[in-house]
């Protein structure tokens, strides 16, 4: 985490500035807080307006307009609720931040045909749709994608790429879905069914967008036509997509 905060103070009022960079997260926690110094050491607590905002993936959000502050001697924490006995949300933001789950998707492109699998079982079974799953503890996102490419079509990839990263918002469960999209144009080995998937190839033009999930046409022609992306959808009852937004971007590390 980088982070600073700097305080000044004019006028009988102080001022907080402060940003914290959470690389891991691909977020960005930003404030501005403006407060009326403690009246006495018995009441620390004392009002002030905060304007903050996390920017996550390039999307920015305002998380706050005003609330109550803390503020005994050094120490400083953000609270909701009125009065000294607020209270005490967190004091460090990552918290405060929604919990997400990271899953991979890999895409087979290989002489105008994408490879596909329907899923035989279990989140999404009869959608068509690339290799993937759950990034599992000790392993990287690579290492996931790989294992799940091979897992699922029997295939090892030797070029792949990050290409993509989405996030999938469901209104049914409140851990955020972030998916990391893997491009690949060289393998070894052939495709062949397994437990979870049973793959074919697809021309380009032919990639069955009426069963597969609602957000893939959305996405796949950047993909397919060598651009980066970033994007988040919004979910309800689990398959219908009923917002979104992406966008094409130059790094997605
Ligand atoms: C909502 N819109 C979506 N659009 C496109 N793809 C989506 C998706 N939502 C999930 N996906 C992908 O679906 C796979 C599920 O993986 P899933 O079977 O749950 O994982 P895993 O193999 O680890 O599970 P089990 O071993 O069965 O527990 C995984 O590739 C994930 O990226």
């Amino acid at each position: 985490m980088r982070s600073f905060i700097k305080t000044f103070q004019t006028h009988g009022f102080y001022l907080a500035v402060g940003l914290w960079k959470y690389p891991q997260a691909h977020c960005t926690v930003s404030f501005r807080i403006c407060w009326t110094p403690a009246r006495n050491s018995r009441s620390p607590s004392s009002s002030f307006v905060w304007i903050g905002a996390i920017e996550r993936d390039g999307i920015k959000r305002l998380v706050a307009k005003s609330e109550r502050f803390l503020c005994t001697g050094q120490t400083m924490a953000i609270g909701s609720g009125e009065g000294t006995n607020q209270e005490l949300v967190s004091t460090n933001l990552e918290e405060t931040l929604p919990a997400r789950k990271l899953l991979t998707l890999v895409i087979i492109h290989h002489e105008e045909k994408v490879l596909l699998g329907m899923k035989k079982r279990g989140f999404g079974k009869g959608y068509y749709n690339g290799f993937g799953g759950k990034v599992e503890k000790g392993e990287t996102i690579e290492e996931a994608a790989a294992r799940e490419l091979e897992e699922e079509s029997g295939v090892t990839a030797t070029d792949m790429e990050k290409r993509g990263i989405l996030t999938f918002h469901f209104d049914n469960d409140p851990v955020l879905w972030e998916v990391h999209v893997f491009y690949v144009t060289k393998f070894l080995g052939d495709p062949y069914e397994t437990e979870e998937m049973a793959p074919s190839w697809f021309s380009v033009a032919d990639i069955p967008y009426d069963t597969m999930w609602a957000d893939d046409p959305l996405w796949y022609p950047l993909l397919l036509t060598g651009q980066r992306f970033k994007g988040d959808f919004f979910f309800t009852n689990t398959t219908t997509l009923t917002s979104h937004s992406i966008g094409v971007v130059e790094s997605v590390s």
